[in-house]
């Protein structure tokens, strides 16, 4: 059955509009809620896309009201789409962790219980949401994907695992070697079980090596960010780029931490770097 789409919130800014609708999910068996951003319209095309999934603890609202990322939307007439970070309801299986459950779906299918019966966030943002925004809204094909920390891991992820779909990918301090690292391996063992081979699938360190698309990839990474030594360590993925023959840039911003404050001041590198793979 074709979902319905509710209108939560509708706001006015840089001519254009900030959204936040929620809708019944069959992929995740919950409502979910998402933002989008429609910039003024530039012409009669339809206008490019580019998707964010954000990190642990947030929703799609964190990016919305904590990037200022619109005005230059606005400017280069990209659609932003910000999707929820997992499942979410009294009848979602969660955990007290902040890293595990309800805001931190990693962006994968989960096949162990009791995380199988709704964390299937990799079905919901490759087919299902898509295909309800490409069904609701004046879309272009043209799409890049972006995120940060988990979310970063999550845009890597996808735009590895879906060649062609996306023009580009981008990430703010992602985590882009899971298997290796405290918050990957406690997620992974919880969604995925204890056989460390189903892991892979969702690392892009070692995606990486096994996939075609040779897509372009700018990550930015604070070098003040607390977590970088711990859980980020995005020098793994630019050895394995650069052995795999991928243009990914690296780009360390002396001073900056984890935070928003760190997203709010690359968003707009970001962006023009999408616009210029999807306004070609
Ligand atoms: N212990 C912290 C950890 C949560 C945190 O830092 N979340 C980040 C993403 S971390 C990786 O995915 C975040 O974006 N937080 C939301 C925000 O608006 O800053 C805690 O529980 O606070």
């Amino acid at each position: 059955m074709a979902s319905t789409l509710e209108l939560l919130e509708e706001h006015r800014i840089f001519g254009g509009w900030q959204q936040r609708w929620r809708h019944q999910s069959a992929v995740l068996n919950c409502p979910m809620t998402f933002s989008i951003f429609l910039p003024p319209p530039q012409s009669d095309a339809p206008p490019p896309v580019v998707w964010f999934l954000a990190g642990l603890t947030c929703s799609d609202e964190n990016f919305t009201t904590k990037a200022g990322a619109q005005r230059v939307a606005a400017q280069l007439g990209l659609v932003l789409i910000m999707p929820d970070t997992s499942p979410r309801g009294d009848d979602v299986a969660n955990d007290s962790g902040y890293d595990l459950g309800q805001g931190a779906g990693f962006y994968l299918n989960a096949t162990q219980q009791p995380w199988a019966a709704n964390f299937r966030m990799f079905d919901y943002l490759s087919a299902e949401l898509p295909e309800l925004v490409a069904d609701n809204f004046k879309l272009s094909d043209r799409q890049s994907v972006m995120g940060h920390s988990m979310g970063g891991h999550g845009a890597l992820v996808l735009a590895l695992r879906l060649g062609g779909r996306f023009a580009s990918a981008s990430a703010f301090a992602p985590i882009v070697n899971p298997t290796e690292v405290p918050w990957g391996q406690k997620a992974f063992a919880a969604y995925l079980g204890e056989d460390r081979q189903t892991w892979r699938e969702w690392d892009s360190c070692l995606l990486m090596r096994d996939v075609e698309q040779r897509l372009p990839i700018l990550i930015d990474q604070g070098d003040s960010d607390q977590f970088l030594a711990d859980q980020l360590r995005p020098e793994r993925l630019e050895a394995v780029a650069r052995e795999q023959g991928f243009p990914l840039e690296l780009r360390i911003q002396p001073g900056y931490d984890h935070s928003y404050f760190f997203i709010a001041s690359f968003v707009e590198d970001h962006l023009r770097f999408h616009a210029k793979h999807l306004l070609v």
